[in-house]
């Protein structure tokens, strides 16, 4: 038997099928989910009145912002569709819909990747040697060896730096270490072998971290270093190079210390692949079948998205109680299982500010170490303009122009808002938007 919501999408497309306009309206106006949903033949209602060349029932699912880009099995887009069935007037009304307008108002990409915070890869992680004991051995026991203590998440780091300036990581070498290296409370894990090196020799990088400050095992304590407290601002003030380690070393370090135990049977575990995998110890435990997913470090990706509106010249920001005050940023949310980006982007600008979201478009990424995030950044094209904002996750959410972004981003006196730091994609996104349309 068919469920309700399939049965509904198939009067839906049945209706597109014979251009009853009146029906798309008054269901669309019921669920407007319906819009994009293709059938169990894979075709949209829009492909369904381009291949019948239904030009008023067209014009009525796009007056409601359906997506244009949405193909068939065969790749085909409504637009293909009315190609082939020779229905001129109908791809002349898809040439210049809105879903194709909007897309324009999407900037593209830039062709180097941008060197966001978090994100420069200083080390080649060699993941290869993870599980070569010998050669692990060998690297630590190097005097040149560069070893980062951490303690609850925080890095060691070197005092000195003014308030403006870069912080920069506190690197010990193998001799300064030995005894928290032979301690079994003491937790490793090796982060690569620096990149761009003359000759042969590798010089290897590893974290260290005990649950006790392990700055008491260190010889030769450096008095002025001390452990970064607080992610926020703390590792933002870190420099470009360090960052990036930080982040990997980071996450890693926060996932050992929140799945200590087997989450599959909550045995304990064993620490293996220099730190990359944690096994279950119980015989037959089922996370040791098939995909092995719970023994690995975890990433949790989220879509960070600057909504576009439909005019082109406006944005939509949004503010968390948690924020410095002023401050506005991208709207963002994890990711749900079986989710398409599109689709987290879309759910989460609906649930967060009660606006629909049409064409969206990935941009750029960025690591983000509170624990594990990794920020999936993207614009996207509102269909429509309300906003009704969720109170439980946003304090305020409103449209800025151009010009306000641009005030805000050079902290002009007459700036209405403050921008989110500039080593946020946040900030990357808006800063990207200002400068494609810098002629609009
Ligand atoms: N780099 C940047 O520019 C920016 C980064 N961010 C980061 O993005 C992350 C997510 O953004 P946010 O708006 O909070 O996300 P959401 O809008 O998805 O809301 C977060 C809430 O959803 C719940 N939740 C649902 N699924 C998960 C999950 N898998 N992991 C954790 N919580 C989940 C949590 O509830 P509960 O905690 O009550 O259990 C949390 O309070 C934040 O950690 C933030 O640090 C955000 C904006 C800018
Ligand atoms: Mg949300
Ligand atoms: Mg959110
Ligand atoms: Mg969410
Ligand atoms: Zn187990």
């Amino acid at each position: 038997m068919m469920s309700v919501r399939s049965e509904l999408l198939e009067r839906f497309l049945d209706a597109a099928s014979r251009g009853d306009e009146q029906t798309l309206s008054l269901m669309l106006s019921q669920s407007r989910e319906l819009l994009d949903r293709r059938g169990e033949q894979g075709w949209s209602a829009l492909m369904l009145t381009a291949r019948h060349g239904h030009y008023a029932a067209a014009r009525v699912l796009l007056s409601s912002g359906c997506d244009t880009s949405v193909t068939n099995r065969s790749g085909q887009t409504a637009r293909d569709v009315a190609l082939f069935w020779g229905h001129r007037h109908i791809v002349r009304l898809l040439t210049s819909a809105p879903g194709h307008e909007l897309r324009q108002l999407l900037p593209s990409r830039d062709a180097e990747e941008p060197d966001i915070h978090f994100n420069r890869e200083i080390l080649d992680r060699m993941s290869d040697k993870r599980s070569d004991g010998e050669w692990l051995a060998a690297r630590r026991a190097s005097p040149e060896t560069v070893f980062l203590l951490f303690h609850a998440l925080s890095p060691l780091v070197l005092s000195g730096a003014e308030e403006d300036e870069e912080i920069k990581l506190c690197k010990l070498r193998s001799a300064a270490v030995q005894e928290l290296l032979t301690d079994s409370r003491t937790l490793e894990v090796f982060l690569g072998v620096e990149k761009q090196q003359e000759g042969d020799g590798m010089l290897a990088w590893f974290a260290l971290s005990t649950e006790e400050d392990p700055t008491q095992l260190l010889k030769d304590k450096d008095p002025s270093s001390f452990f970064l407290q607080g992610a926020m601002p703390g590792l933002l003030r870190l420099s470009a190079d360090d960052a990036g380690v930080v982040a990997q070393a980071r996450s890693v370090l926060a996932w050992h210390s929140r799945y200590r135990f087997c989450p599959t049977c909550s045995s304990d575990t064993k620490v293996e692949e220099a730190g990359y995998k944690r096994t279950c110890l119980r015989a037959g435990c089922r996370s040791l079948q098939g995909v092995h997913n719970t023994c690995y470090p975890r990433v949790d990706p989220v879509v960070i998205m600057l909504v576009l509106h439909p005019d082109g010249k406006q944005c939509m920001l949004g503010r968390k109680k948690i924020f410095p005050p002023g401050m506005f940023s991208c709207l963002a949310g994890f990711v749900e299982p079986g989710e398409t980006l599109e689709a987290a982007v879309r759910r989460e600008v609906q649930e967060e500010s009660g606006v629909q979201v049409g064409p969206v478009h990935y941009l750029s990424c960025q690591a983000w170490p509170m624990p594990s995030c990794l920020m999936i950044g993207c614009h996207c094209v509102a269909v429509t303009t309300d906003i009704k904002v969720d109170q439980n996750e946003i304090e305020e959410a409103r449209w800025f122009t151009r010009q306000q972004v641009m005030d805000a981003l050079v902290k002009d006196k007459r700036a209405v808002f403050i921008m989110p730091p500039k080593q946020a994609i946040a900030h990357y996104l808006l800063k990207h938007w200002i400068g494609c349309n810098a002629n609009l």
